[in-house]
């Protein structure tokens, strides 16, 4: 489904991420694993067009998308969930989600009942400020918003990050069950090895801009891995 292959991408003539190649299948869940300030965040801004290439080739579903406009690959099926969610603070629960029918075509800005099927707690707070609402149910609105448009591949920027470990597993069962239900493919990028762990099946590892691991989850588990390149034990 993507297929990033000898990828640059940074900021200006600063380059951050170095050739880096990865896929998604279909369904799969897939995890980047790496630890602070080593490029996951610019890789994702590449994945979404907020950071153009400068070398290599993005292709989504068969189509070369690596000079598409943020817009268009979003419209192809691209969401995205930045680190630290970024909710519209202000704005009600029922109006986030609205936000995000917009990018599916649904310019009525109607919102489709199955995401309250994955994440109950948001039918009973729709008229409540979305600054108003815990860490882990800000996570839960921000998945909530981008699903609403519909994606078939998932960007998600360390949704573990500051969030209780009791709602960070409700997520990750969430996020299984959204998987079987609806095929939807992810790319998880995360520093959280355990977490990783429990919803991905195959990942990478990505050190100063670079790929320098790729295995299952459980090849990427391995002490040397970890001592070398991660932050979190097991
Ligand atoms: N807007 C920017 N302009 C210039 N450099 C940036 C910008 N954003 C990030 N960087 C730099 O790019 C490098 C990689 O940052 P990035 O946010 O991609 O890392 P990360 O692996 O996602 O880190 P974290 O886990 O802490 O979020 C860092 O050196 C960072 O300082």
């Amino acid at each position: 489904m993507l297929e990033i292959e000898d990828l640059d991408v940074g900021y200006g003539t600063t380059k951050i991420c170095r050739s880096v190649s990865l896929t998604v299948g279909e369904g799969e869940l897939i995890c980047l694993l790496g630890r602070n300030g080593v490029g996951k965040t610019t890789l994702l801004r590449g994945i979404i067009g907020m950071l153009p290439a400068t070398k290599g080739r993005i292709t989504f579903n068969g189509s070369d998308i690596t000079a598409a406009d943020d817009y268009d690959r979003a419209r192809a099926g691209i969401g995205y969930v930045p680190q630290g969610r970024l909710v519209f603070q202000k704005m009600t629960v029922l109006e986030n989600l609205r936000s995000g029918t917009m990018i599916g075509g649904d310019r009525l800005g109607s919102y489709p009942d199955e995401v309250f099927s994955y994440f109950p707690v948001l039918k009973q707070r729709l008229n409540q400020a979305a600054g108003t609402l815990s860490g882990g149910e800000q996570q839960m609105l921000a998945l909530a918003r981008v699903l609403s448009g519909r994606p078939k591949l998932l960007l998600l920027d360390e949704p573990s990050e500051g969030i209780q470990p009791s709602i960070v597993a409700e997520i990750a069962e969430i996020l299984q069950r959204i998987r079987r239900e609806r095929g939807l493919a992810l790319l998880l990028v995360e520093q959280n090895l355990k977490f990783a762990r429990s919803i991905s099946e195959r990942g990478y590892v990505i050190e100063k801009g670079s790929i320098v691991a790729a295995g299952t989850v459980e090849d990427l588990a391995e002490d040397s891995v970890v001592r070398e390149h991660l932050t979190f034990a097991s």
